[in-house]
């Protein structure tokens, strides 16, 4: 047991309790007694009713189990609805409504472009992120395979200037597309300068000519004759062509560019959740010192890369004259969210008046946002909002009333912290099935603080599994992409979105790419979310930002939401169509595979989570191809599994074996870590095998699938057992 500080009747640990006070509290404009016994009577309050919320879930659950175990046999669909309708799991039809968020940051509320997610614990991939707002398009291509290795345009070695071409003649077929001249090509391009407050293009040929949409011109820097940025904009986003002649590419390009620096990642989310692992005070306060120094401007980070030390701080903003030779000023950062832990886990950070675990949810809406109040004030070098929101993603929230709890939290923390009322912006995170059937229900909550809304597909998918648990053995993983129920879903998020009047106040976003190698397949294939209406979509990197950015150049959303908002459906009975096999007659091969896939996820993530406390990893599948791992896609695989056992498509042997066999193809994957600890060396004896096993064959009975009450109990235990660092 932890030695507690008691703080009126809460019980404080020392590290969260010092940090508070020495840190948080201090130019917040708020008093340590003030800020604690406030806390106090909010935890007091809220806790019943966060307690209630998660017991419903459990009910619901529990007679959607039995509801299946009756009638499966004899399936009829409108049985099943007016089941769900009466259980008050599909909520009763909402009158039409807006939403009426106001002082939304343009990045927010405007402009379409991409999400990138860090785990915010990571100060150096933290900041990294938010400088990710502006991203070299050259390294982005040059260095991932966005650009083929065919005919001598490979990777490996120096510089290649066979590649270095080809990066050339890419991102000048995009200047062509996002801003293309009177007459020519960019390519044909050998003298960019400023006359008479427009682009003029020498070519070749000894002609000029200028740009075809004179308006895309917004900035420059350096001297007219000789600039060394332009600023373009394009379907609002912004890309700079950059020009120095004396720059080792500069040199070699007949009109002297360097680089083509795009706008990138527009918003950020920081994450405290599924990316983090965070399962006591000292965790919470690595996360949350992190989010005051992103907040307050003054985060750096000192690393060591190859053989040199690098300090990483906030890049400051961007400034240019105007082409009416004004000053124009550009944020140099990304706009940043933090995305809170949802309803379900608590923490021993602090211990209630019955001296039991705070609901951390609650601890971080309260924590996140007083930090926030930093920036509010202009306590630093940058201001994160320029409207004077915070903006706060809530994750895995089931059904409305789960939302308006967190509404009601969201109120309760603004008067804590003195803030006025919809200061705290939300973003809700569609991820849960009783959330995406009842959408509007549910942004009706928060219709005047809502920011955005998400298609976390990969919990989404999980949550899917578990909830029709009893119905059936599920299809394949892989084949869940191309389901009825998904494609509902992704579809019904976005009308909902625009019929609640999302467009020119909220994001309609949608999930992340999880393959951060596989930068040629998510030029191809991610570019189908800005089809779908989204005007954001996540990323996993800068790379893959910058990358991303490249499809709301060739697709304007506005228009496409434009086109969309005329017809909009209602497709609940798409989403109720949930994804059992309807011939669960694999072969046995197939099952392996299947089955040997989901558990080197597993171990794979498991073990960097449980001993090493990192919570995202890019972990090889069965194919090699690394995939983005983090706590939702560990539920899809573990219910995935479960759910398999459950019905008999395998065995418990089978998966025992599976398990240990995958462990050792895990471990020869770290075998060059140091600090690894093989799993198979003992399996019983290893904490993250064993917490791999509990998470599959436990899996039926975890809270609506969740993977957090076993990674957090498993990681306190490996804390302990084996000293693991914190
Ligand atoms: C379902 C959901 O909830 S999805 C949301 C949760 N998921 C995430 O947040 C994904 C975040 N992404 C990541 O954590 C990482 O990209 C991973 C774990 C997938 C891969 O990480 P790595 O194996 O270290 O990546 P890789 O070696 O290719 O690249 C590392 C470099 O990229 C940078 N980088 C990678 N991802 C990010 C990121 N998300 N933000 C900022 N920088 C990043 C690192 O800073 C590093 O650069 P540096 O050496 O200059 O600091
Ligand atoms: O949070 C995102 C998801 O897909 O889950
Ligand atoms: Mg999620």
């Amino acid at each position: 047991m932890k030695d507690y500080l008691k703080v009126g009747n809460l019980q404080v640990a020392p590290a969260l309790y010092e940090f508070i006070n020495s840190e948080a509290i201090p130019e917040s404009g708020l008093k340590s007694e003030q800020f604690w016994s406030g806390l106090e009577t909010l935890v007091n309050d809220l806790t019943p009713k966060n307690k209630e919320l998660l017991a419903q879930r459990d009910e619901i659950q529990s007679q959607i189990n039995a509801w299946y175990r009756e009638n499966n046999e004899s399936f009829d669909f409108n049985k099943y609805k007016s089941f769900l309708e009466e259980l008050g799991y599909l909520e009763p039809d909402v009158e039409d409504f807006k939403i009426t968020t106001e002082a939304v940051d343009d990045e927010i509320s405007i402009q379409a472009g991409p999400q990138l997610v860090v785990p915010v614990n990571n100060a150096r991939y933290a900041i990294n992120a938010a400088n990710a707002r502006w991203g070299s398009l050259y390294d982005a291509l040059y260095g991932t395979d966005a650009i083929n290795e065919e005919d001598g345009a490979h990777r490996s070695g120096g510089y290649n200037q066979v590649r270095g071409e080809r990066v050339i003649e890419f991102a000048r077929e995009f200047l062509d597309e996002a801003a293309s001249l009177q007459e020519s090509s960019h390519k044909n391009a050998v003298q960019y300068r400023i006359v008479d407050g427009k682009v003029s293009v020498t070519l070749a040929d000894g002609k000029t000519t200028g740009l075809e949409e004179g308006t895309k011109f917004v900035g420059y820097q350096g001297e007219p004759e000789n600039p060394v940025a332009i600023l373009l904009k394009n379907n609002g986003l912004h890309f700079e062509i950059q020009i120095d002649r004396s720059h080792p590419i500069g040199k070699t390009d007949d009109a002297g560019v360097k680089d083509i620096l795009m706008e990138a990642a527009l918003t950020t989310i920081m994450d405290c959740e599924d990316s983090v692992t965070a399962v006591d005070a000292e965790d919470k306060v690595i996360v949350y010192r992190n989010w005051l120094g992103l907040m307050k401007g003054d985060l750096s980070s000192t690393f060591v890369k190859g053989n040199k030390s690098f300090t990483r701080t906030l890049n400051p903003n961007r400034s240019y004259t105007s082409p009416s030779g004004e000053e124009l000023t550009l944020s140099g950062r990304s706009m940043m969210f933090v995305r809170n832990v949802g309803h379900l886990m608590t923490n021993s950070a602090i211990l209630d008046q019955s001296g039991e675990e705070i609901q951390e949810g609650i601890l971080d809406t309260v924590i996140t946002s007083l930090l926030a109040k930093h920036t509010l004030l202009g306590n630093g070098p940058y201001q994160n909002s320029s409207k004077g929101s915070v903006y706060i993603v809530k994750p895995k929230m089931h059904g409305s009333e789960e939302v308006a709890f967190a509404n009601q939290l969201f109120d309760r923390v603004e008067d804590l912290l003195e803030l006025d009322r919809n200061t705290l912006k939300i973003g809700v995170m569609d991820e849960e099935r009783r959330t995406s059937l009842n959408l509007k229900a549910c942004i009706r909550q928060v219709k005047d603080r809502v920011v955005f809304i998400n298609t976390g597909f990969l919990d989404r998918t999980g949550d899917e599994i578990h909830t029709s648990m009893e119905a059936g053995p599920m299809i394949r993983k892989s084949e869940m992409k191309t389901s009825t129920w998904l494609q509902g879903y992704e579809q019904s998020n976005v009308n909902v979105g625009l019929a609640t009047g999302f467009q020119g106040r909220a994001q309609i976003g949608k999930g992340m790419w999880a393959m951060p190698d596989m930068m040629d397949d998510m030029l191809k294939q991610k570019i189908a979310q800005l089809h779908t209406g989204a005007n954001t979509a996540w990323v996993p990197s800068p790379t893959a930002a910058t990358l991303h950015a490249l499809h709301y150049h060739k697709v304007n959303v506005t228009n496409v939401q434009n086109e969309m908002v005329k017809d909009s459906k209602d497709l609940r009975d798409a989403i109720l169509d949930y994804p059992v096999a309807e011939n669960a007659e694999w072969s046995p091969e197939e099952v392996q595979q299947e089955l040997d896939n989901n558990a080197q996820s597993i171990l794979g993530y498991v073990v960097r989570w449980v001993e090493h406390g990192v919570g995202c990893s890019k972990v090889p599948d069965i194919n090699n191809i690394g995939l983005m791992e983090d706590r939702a896609t560990l539920r899809i695989s573990s219910q995935h599994m479960a759910n398999w056992l459950h019905h008999g498509i395998c065995t418990k042997d089978q998966l025992r074996e599976t398990l240990q066999r995958m462990a050792i193809v895990v471990d020869e994957q770290n075998a060059d870590d140091p600090e690894y600890m093989a799993m198979s060396a003992n399996y019983d004896n290893s904490v993250a095998f064993q917490a791999a096993s509990e998470l599959v064959f436990e899996g039926y009975n975890q809270p609506n699938g969740y993977t957090e009450p076993i990674l957090h109990r498993r990681r306190i235990e490996a804390k302990v057992k084996f000293a693991v660092k914190q």
